[in-house]
């Protein structure tokens, strides 16, 4: 080594003839993936490229969480809460990244957005599917989300499928109960196309695990990854909105709505409403 050159040589053994076998950038397919990045706008606007990559990383971390989900949905039918937590937690860090990849976009500016938002159509992030699925796996069901995918079959199936199965919670609540726990019968065999709707019925048994955790400990673990998981939905649809108001106002979506003031809205919507609402009672 020298400390003078300020240059690294590569070691002998460093593989140099790749020709025909499996390198970095086939495996990755990059020769693809490197090749979506297509402005629509004519005059090719500078800022596109952040627009299309900061949408494209949160698609490739929608598609990480769908993975992670299903296997977590999987696990927690299977009664195998180990495994589904290590999912939920890297599920976290996922959502960490996409919660601080805001702040990318927000460097953005109104007045460079204006310049090609008009070539975007009525193209909206209301049109991902893969956030959609999110969502339903979620227990964010909503059959009327379908429509706007009327054109896609394919994305339909797929949603269709996971509006008529059993959410994330609706999982862990089938586990509780063959735990020995009285989870309400109506909320065991119900609609899964429908949300959830919270029921007084779960808060007491959420209750006992709450105040009795050295007895319950996997059930009381899960309860506060969802909490987390939640909580981290919550935060990307709070941040998505103020990125949406510093840099449209508001203006109406592309996508038809209000713009803001429905985004606002699901800000409303819970996934998991006892595990927030047991808190109140917890010492009473
Ligand atoms: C300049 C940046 C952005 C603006 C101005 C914007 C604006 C909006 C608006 C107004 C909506 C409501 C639907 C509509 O009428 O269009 C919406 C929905 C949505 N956007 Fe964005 N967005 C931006 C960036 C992003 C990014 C980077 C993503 C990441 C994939 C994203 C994902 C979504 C999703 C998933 C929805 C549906 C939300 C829901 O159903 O509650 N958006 N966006
Ligand atoms: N709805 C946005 C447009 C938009 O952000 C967008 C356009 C095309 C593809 C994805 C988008 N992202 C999120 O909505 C708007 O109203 O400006």
């Amino acid at each position: 080594m020298n400390p003078t050159s300020n240059r690294r040589p590569i070691e002998p053994d460093v593989h140099r003839d790749l020709a025909g076998e499996l390198t970095y950038e086939r495996y990755l397919r990059l020769d693809t993936l490197l090749s979506c990045q297509r402005p629509v706008s004519s005059s090719g606007h500078h800022d596109e490229m952040l627009f299309i990559i900061q949408h494209q990383t949160t698609e490739l971390w929608f598609k990480l969480l769908i993975h992670e989900l299903r296997a977590a949905i999987r696990l927690v039918a299977a009664d195998d809460l180990p495994p589904a937590m290590k999912s939920l937690a890297r599920i976290k860090h996922i959502q960490r990244q996409m919660f601080e990849q805001w702040a990318v976009l927000e460097t953005l500016t109104p007045i460079e957005y204006a310049k090609f938002r008009d070539e975007l159509g009525h193209a909206s992030g209301f049109q991902s599917g893969q956030y959609r699925l999110v969502e339903f796996l979620l227990g964010n069901k909503n059959a009327a989300m379908l429509d706007v995918f009327a054109h896609d079959a394919e994305a339909v199936r797929v949603l269709r499928e996971a509006l008529e199965a059993p959410s994330l919670y609706d999982e862990f609540l089938g586990h509780l109960a063959r735990n020995g726990h009285d989870v309400p019968a109506d909320l065991l065999e119900r609609d899964w196309t429908q949300p959830y709707r919270e029921h007084s019925g779960l808060v007491p048994v959420l209750k006992r695990v709450y105040e009795d955790a050295g007895n319950h400990w996997s059930e009381y673990e899960a309860c506060e990854e969802l909490a987390d998981v939640e909580e981290s939905f919550q935060l990307w649809r709070f941040r998505h909105m103020k990125t949406v108001e510093r840099i449209i106002g508001h203006k109406r979506g592309t996508g038809g709505s209000s713009g803001v003031d429905f985004l606002r809205a699901a800000l409303e919507l819970t996934f998991f409403p006892e595990i927030l609402t047991v808190r109140t009672e917890i010492g009473r």
